[in-house]
This record gives structure tokens, sequence and C-alpha cells, in this order.
């Protein structure tokens, strides 16, 4: 079994329990459930920003614990404060460390925040809204075109974003209308090998329509120019600010040297 079927397997148990712990209902009594989402496409298409997507990481099943001491508000304040176009929470806890209640604390910050999980169920897009998401994934390589159709579709309802990822050309026939965003992972997540060159072959086959996002292993500002100019909108970023001692050091030198190259281009 790979580790997405293991996580999707586990990922069905956790949301059968979470549903006989709270009913839909109550979600949509949440605060947050109500409020007005604020758009990442906005924010990726704001020239005054970066085009990362700053992810809070704790572990992850490729390199194991990245950073156990991290705190969620001190580190996505910094992230958004220079410059992130967006912030992705992890909120599955089995296999990275994260929670929604990170989520929830990160919801402080005026920035686009992508609930990253495994969504294999409609009870965990509302459960997403009631959290404070603005942005859900779904992950072609777990989900049917049809299925993918209709969470996006059910996003939309909820006005939540969405961002599709794929990982090959195959994967491109999951693409429908309710998508915004096509994430291009460069995980193999067979082997998690990384390999930048997925998103450049694949950027081709994006419909123009759809933001472009370059996904995983990104570690030096060169690769982002590069990827700018090839057309790409959005950079999930995550192991390489969490990894570091003071990830919002990490992040904040990271945008000064991604701005000095772009002005000096
Ligand atoms: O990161 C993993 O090991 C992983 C394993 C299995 C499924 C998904 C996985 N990662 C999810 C992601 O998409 C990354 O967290 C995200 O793109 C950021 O990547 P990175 O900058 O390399 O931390």
């Amino acid at each position: 079994m790979n580790i997405l079927d293991k996580i999707v397997e586990h990922k069905k148990e956790e949301v059968e329990s979470q549903k006989s712990k709270v009913a839909i209902e109550e979600l949509k009594d949440a605060q947050l459930f109500s409020r007005k989402t604020l758009s990442l496409r906005q924010f990726l298409l704001d020239e005054n920003k970066t085009g990362i997507i700053a992810e809070f990481k704790r572990k992850s099943p490729s390199k194991g614990i990245i950073n156990v001491d991290a705190g969620v508000l001190k580190i996505t304040n910094a992230y958004s404060t220079f410059g992130a176009s967006g912030l992705s929470v992890l909120t599955d806890e089995n296999f990275f460390g994260g929670s929604k209640e990170d989520l929830i604390k990160a919801r402080v910050n005026n920035t686009p925040i992508l609930r990253k999980d495994f969504m294999i169920d409609a009870y965990q897009f509302y459960e997403a809204k009631s959290i404070g998401a603005d942005v859900i994934l779904l992950i072609a390589a777990c989900l049917t075109p049809t299925q993918v159709k209709e969470f996006a579709a059910l996003s939309k309802e909820l006005d939540l974003e969405v961002l599709l990822e794929i990982h090959n050309e195959d994967e491109l026939e999951h693409i429908c209308d309710d998508v915004d965003f096509v994430g291009v992972n460069n995980r193999n997540l067979k082997t998690f090998d990384v390999d930048i060159n997925t998103s450049l072959q694949l950027f081709p086959h994006i419909p123009k329509a759809k933001l472009a996002i370059a996904e995983s292993g990104f570690s030096n500002t060169d690769t982002i120019v590069t990827l700018k100019e090839a057309g790409f909108k959005g950079f999930l970023i995550g192991e390489n600010f969490m990894k570091q001692p003071d990830p919002t050091i990490a992040f904040a030198d990271f945008v000064t040297e991604l701005k000095a190259k772009q002005h000096a281009h």
C-alpha cells in the first residue's frame, strides 16, 4: 500500500468518527462558518505580494519530524506580514502533526488560508468552512473526476476556492469548471523524490483560466524566478522554512532575496 492509500484509509475512519461527534448542522452554527472568505486568486494576482503560499507543517511522511516546537500564531503572522499571498495549514494530525485548532489560530491573519488535508467526504468541506478556511485542496490521485466535480461544486456553494493537485498528465482530466487553481506537486508520492521539471512539463497543459501553482521541494529563490517566468502564479513552500531554527527569519530572508532577484530581471 502506498502512503497516499494509507493516509486515505486512515482519513475515512477519522471522518466517520468525527461525524458521530459533531453533526453538519452544528458545523453550520459555528461563528466562522458564516464569515466572508478571502480570495486566494486576488492575493496571487496582487503584484505587491510574493506568490508564496507558506505552509505551516510540523512533520511529514517524507521527512519525519520537521519542527515540533513551532508556534502557529507567531509563524503565520510573520508569513503574512512579510508578503505571503496565502497560508497553508495542515489539519491532518496523524501523518502531519497538524490540527483544526492550528487553522483556527492562524485565522487571525487577513490572508487567505488553504486547509491542507486529504478531502474525501462532503463532511470535511463543511468542517473546513466552520474553522475559517478560504481554500480547500482536492488531490487528483485520491479522487475520481466525478468526485472532483461534486466536491468542487460543493466548495463553490460554501464560498470556498478550490486547488486541484495533480502529479502527471493523466490527472489533467480531473480539471473542471469549479476548480480555481491547478497545483502541480513536484513530489512523487511513491518515491518522495522531488523534481521541479514536473511543474515545467505540465504547465503548458494547464488551461489559461486556472491559476497555476507549483508545489513542494523549493529551497532557492532562483527556482521561483524561473517558474514565475514560465507562468506560475503561486508557490507552495513548507519544509524549507519550517526546518529552520526560526522559520519567520528564514521566510523574511527568502522574500528579500526573491524581490532583489525579480528587481534585477
Ligand atoms: O510532504 C510529504 O511528505 C507528503 C507525503 C504524502 C502526501 C503529501 C505530502 N506533502 C503534502 C504537500 O503537498 C507539501 O506539504 C507541500 O507541497 C509543501 O511541500 P514542501 O515545501 O516540500 O514541504
